[in-house]
């Protein structure tokens, strides 16, 4: 007993570090990605984060208190307000309207993806839920922060990828990361070790979900 959200991390330390430090990580932090895989990779995200504001709708609803609410509260609107103006911009450089992202067929790993949370959060409670989500909240802050540590790492003009960096590093990214960590820890600190196993489980899942993410992008595929 007394489990952290690093035990769920450890408890999938290969799949977690493949995530994180992912080829096409790598090349966006360098600047050196493929223009197409990128764009492929951030239209289908722009799908996938559709289903995940539907994702922190659920988990509003499977709120008890007032704290939790607000919490998937936040979530939501940092998806639709600050994530999806991201990409619609990004998009918008490129010539492609939202009515044309909105028709975008989806590709499997995107399915896969968003259906498996919703399913989780749908099965299972909160906690459940919220260890769905946690690959993509704290990764995608882990990867900005690697990314930043990384000696190839190009930052500014130079790198035409530097704006999606720059969110997920941003000040306000990261304090809704910590604020997930915190309360994750606090509600894995008294879990039963085999409540821990089924939620190491889902993380894990998640995360290989997340490497399938990146390697859709590399891939074009659909
Ligand atoms: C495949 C994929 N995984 C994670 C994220 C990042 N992300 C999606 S929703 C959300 C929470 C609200 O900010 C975060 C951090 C992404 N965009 N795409």
């Amino acid at each position: 007993m007394g489990y952290r959200f690093t035990d769920l991390t450890d408890a999938c330390h290969d799949d977690w570090r493949a995530y994180i430090e992912h080829g096409f990580v790598r090349r966006l932090g360098s600047g050196t990605l493929d223009e197409g895989a990128f764009r492929h990779y951030l239209q289908q995200d722009y799908l996938f984060l559709i289903h995940f504001a539907r994702a922190y709708a659920l988990a509003a609803y499977k709120s008890r208190t007032l704290s939790d609410l607000r919490q998937a509260h936040e979530g939501l609107k940092a998806i639709l307000d600050v994530e999806l103006e991201l990409h619609v911009g990004y998009c918008r450089e490129w010539g492609i309207t939202e009515a044309e992202l909105a028709a975008l067929p989806e590709a499997r790993a995107t399915l896969a993806y968003t259906r498996y949370v919703l399913d989780t959060g749908n099965r299972g409670d909160l906690l459940d839920l919220h260890v769905a989500l946690a690959p993509c909240l704290v990764g995608y802050g882990e990867i900005a922060n690697w990314l930043n540590a990384q000696p190839d790492t190009v930052r500014g003009d130079a790198n035409p990828y530097d704006a999606w960096i720059a969110m997920y590093a941003s000040d306000d990214f990261q304090v809704a990361m910590r604020a997930e960590l915190e309360w994750l820890d606090a509600r894995l600190a008294d879990v039963t070790p085999a409540r821990f196993a089924e939620l190491a489980e889902v993380f894990r899942d998640a995360t290989r979900l997340e490497i399938d993410f990146w390697q859709m992008g590399l891939d074009h595929s659909l």
